[in-house]
């Protein structure tokens, strides 16, 4: 799948998680070139600048900037908002691509298993925190990078931390399952505000997320000529971001530019929001 408009994107603003490497540092070069204003959120600034610096230089657009935010962190999360909604008056795509996989079992800050704080809950209350400038920018989209994994996952509301069972494979699974029912929930609640938002699968990608494998790692580059590049990658979060059209399937996954199936559990409403509960109350987000 190509993303095929030739939409511009002069004047408006986006903000992309993890865009130093890999899908994300792709993703933010073509919205770049496109005449965006585009904030690369990352955990290492100066792996930030060096990408920034990188796509400034291709796109021959400034206006590539570099915010902090840890995803592990919910004070990290909350100071990136503030100085964000403090300087920018306007936002049009949110996009939620940072992710990490195949982490040895830890807790976060928070006192969250890795994968479902960076994955899920961290982008969870970032996209609760910059809702408001969304709305205030509509039309805006939202896009979530899930996975095919998704269709492994499972919520296990008894053991979310993974304290009496963890695999770490799973982890991954049950934190991109949650990616699909949070996009299924946000579309609901976001209904008539002119804020629509999309999952994603971008494909088996050659990038460094499978950097805590050393078999994946090891698989990644024997059958590297077979896996998508991460230009390739980018495609289906580009033509979620700026499709034209694509408000009537709001909340649906996207792999290969196309809408697509999802597993009987990420279809699931109560699933969806029963998580969206218990993330609220995980994170201390006071619903109205
Ligand atoms: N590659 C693939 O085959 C597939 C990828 N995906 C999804 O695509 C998305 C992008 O992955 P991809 O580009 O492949 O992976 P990479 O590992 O290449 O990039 C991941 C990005 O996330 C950032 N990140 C990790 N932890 C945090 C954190 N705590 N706070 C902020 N940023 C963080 C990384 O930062 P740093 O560089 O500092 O580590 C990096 O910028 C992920 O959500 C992944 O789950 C889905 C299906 C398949
Ligand atoms: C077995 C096998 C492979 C392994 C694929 C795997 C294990 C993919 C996992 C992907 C995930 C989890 C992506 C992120 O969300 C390759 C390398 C395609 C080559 C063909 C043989």
């Amino acid at each position: 799948g190509v993303c095929r408009t030739d939409v511009q994107l002069f004047g408006k603003v986006v903000v992309i998680t993890g865009a130093n490497t890999g899908i994300g540092k792709e993703t933010a070069r073509e919205l770049a070139r496109r005449g965006a204003r585009v904030y690369i959120a990352c955990r290492d600034v100066l792996k930030g600048e060096s990408a920034a610096s990188e796509i400034q230089a291709d796109t021959k657009n400034s206006q590539v900037l570099v915010r902090k935010l840890d995803l592990s962190d919910t004070k990290s999360i909350r100071a990136f908002a503030e100085g964000f909604l403090a300087e920018e008056k306007q936002l049009h795509i949110l996009i939620n691509n940072a992710g990490v996989m195949l982490c040895p079992y830890s807790k976060t800050a928070d006192g969250f298993e890795t994968h479902l704080a960076v994955n899920h809950l961290g982008h969870f209350l970032l996209t609760h925190l910059l809702l408001g400038r969304l709305k205030e920018s509509a039309p805006a989209r939202v896009v979530n990078l899930s996975s095919v994994a998704h269709h492994l996952g499972k919520i296990r509301f008894h053991d979310l931390q993974g304290d009496k069972y963890y695999n770490l494979g799973f982890a991954y699974c049950h934190s991109k399952l949650a990616n699909v029912l949070f996009t299924r929930e946000l579309a609901k609640r976001l209904k008539g505000t002119g804020v629509t938002t999309y999952a994603v699968h971008p494909g088996i990608v050659r990038s460094k997320l499978v950097r805590h494998s050393f078999l994946l790692c090891l698989l990644w580059r024997l059958f590297s000529p077979f896996l998508k590049t991460t230009w390739e990658g980018a495609q289906t979060s580009l033509h979620c971001a700026l499709a034209e059209g694509l408000e009537p399937l709001s909340g649906k996954y996207f792999s290969d530019c196309k809408k697509t199936w999802v597993s009987p559990r990420a279809r699931n409403n109560k699933t969806a929001e029963r998580l969206w509960n218990v993330s609220c109350e995980l994170l201390g987000i006071q619903q109205e």
